[in-house]
């Protein structure tokens, strides 16, 4: 039995743009996937998951078939499943024959709320297998796996972003395929709101396409959110956090032109600004989920938790710590 964790992540700058070949920064924060992988003597793969949204449900999947408990909606298993699924076909690949598996997750990441949760669950499950069957992959080969079942699971649709965030821990900046950690980032004061929602990142990602195939300016507001985040870089190595704040809300004001933000998220957004935090903005696909805030006092915090619409409100540190091993 092996287990592997990795972290979720806020964007500081860049989602969606960053899609598109645009540089973005996101930082791994400390709410972690956990993942335990177990080699089985068949080649099936056995999923269990005790999920904040999704209230605990197995899995078993193999040649074709799949069975989950009863009561669970079929379209939410398989959209559960995929990644797992995905991560399995990558460890299978390095392996070189159909190893079976049961999977057992525990995260504390929000599902779906732009956290980042489907590639901390992606990155750990690849570490976990692998090493259960005496393969030890560098966190950057790890990265590369897991954003190649990003890029299937979303339809062709995703960045490099949220998983090499997830396997380096850390601030990293990714622009394509240049996928590098910023060292000594400066300690950021995140505040986290979460309004209880998801949002969909593959119809989110679909969105913005269209309007930027349709319009100029669509097509100029993403190489606006490059032009942020160029700056917000500079910003960040200097340590200037007022900056970094301002530019925050910059990137929420295009990232709403873009339409990916929703009535609850800009509540968030207007809450935090309206108790002193240096900036906030969505962070992820958007439509629904979470917010990300600069805030050292306890202000928004307390604001957020009093905003309608705000489910859950939490301070989030910096985590330097990306994949690791937790037991083998
Ligand atoms: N604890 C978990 N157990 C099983 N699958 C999970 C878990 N957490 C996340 N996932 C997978 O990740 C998907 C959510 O990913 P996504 O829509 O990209 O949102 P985000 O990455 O922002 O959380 C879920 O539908 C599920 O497939
Ligand atoms: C919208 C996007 O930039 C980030 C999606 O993040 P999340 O899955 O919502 O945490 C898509 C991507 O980079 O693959
Ligand atoms: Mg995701």
């Amino acid at each position: 039995m092996t287990v592997s964790s990795a972290p979720g992540k806020v964007y500081l700058f860049g989602e969606h743009a960053v899609v598109y070949g645009e540089p973005a920064v996101p930082c791994a924060i400390e709410r972690r996937a956990t993942v335990t992988a177990k080699a089985r003597d068949d080649d099936r793969l056995r999923v269990q998951t005790q999920d904040l949204t999704l209230d605990g449900f197995s899995v078993e999947y193999g040649d074709g078939v799949l069975n989950a408990d009863v009561d669970v909606p079929r379209p939410l298993v398989e959209a559960a499943v995929g990644y797992v699924d995905g991560a399995i076909d990558q460890v299978r690949d390095v392996a070189d024959e159909n190893v079976g598996f049961t999977i057992t997750i525990e995260s504390d990441i929000p599902l779906g709320a732009g956290l980042g949760s489907s590639a901390a669950v992606v990155v750990a499950a690849i570490d976990a297998a692998t090493r259960e069957i005496g393969i030890e992959l560098s966190p950057t080969e790890i990265a590369d796996r897991a954003y190649r079942v990003e890029y299937d699971v979303q339809d062709g649709q995703a960045s490099r972003a949220d998983t090499f965030c997830s396997a380096m821990g850390g601030a990293v900046r990714v622009e394509g395929d240049d996928c590098r950690p910023i060292e000594n980032a400066s300690r950021l004061p995140f505040v986290i709101g979460y309004d209880g929602g998801t949002g969909d990142t593959g119809a989110l990602v679909s969105g913005v396409r269209s309007l930027r195939e349709e319009y100029d300016f669509a097509a100029d507001t993403v190489r606006t959110v490059g032009d942020i985040v160029r700056v917000g870089e500079r910003a960040l190595a200097e340590g200037d956090i007022h900056k970094i704040g301002q530019l925050m809300d910059f990137n929420h004001g295009l990232l709403s032109a873009l339409g990916v933000s929703s009535r609850s998220l800009d509540a968030m957004v207007w809450a935090a600004r309206d108790a002193d935090a240096l900036g906030a903005k969505l962070t992820g696909a958007g439509g629904g989920g979470c917010i990300v805030a600069l805030d050292e006092s306890p202000s928004t915090a307390t604001a957020l938790s009093y905003t309608p619409g705000c489910e859950e409100a939490f301070r989030a540190e910096l985590d330097r710590d990306g994949v690791r091993v937790e037991a083998e």
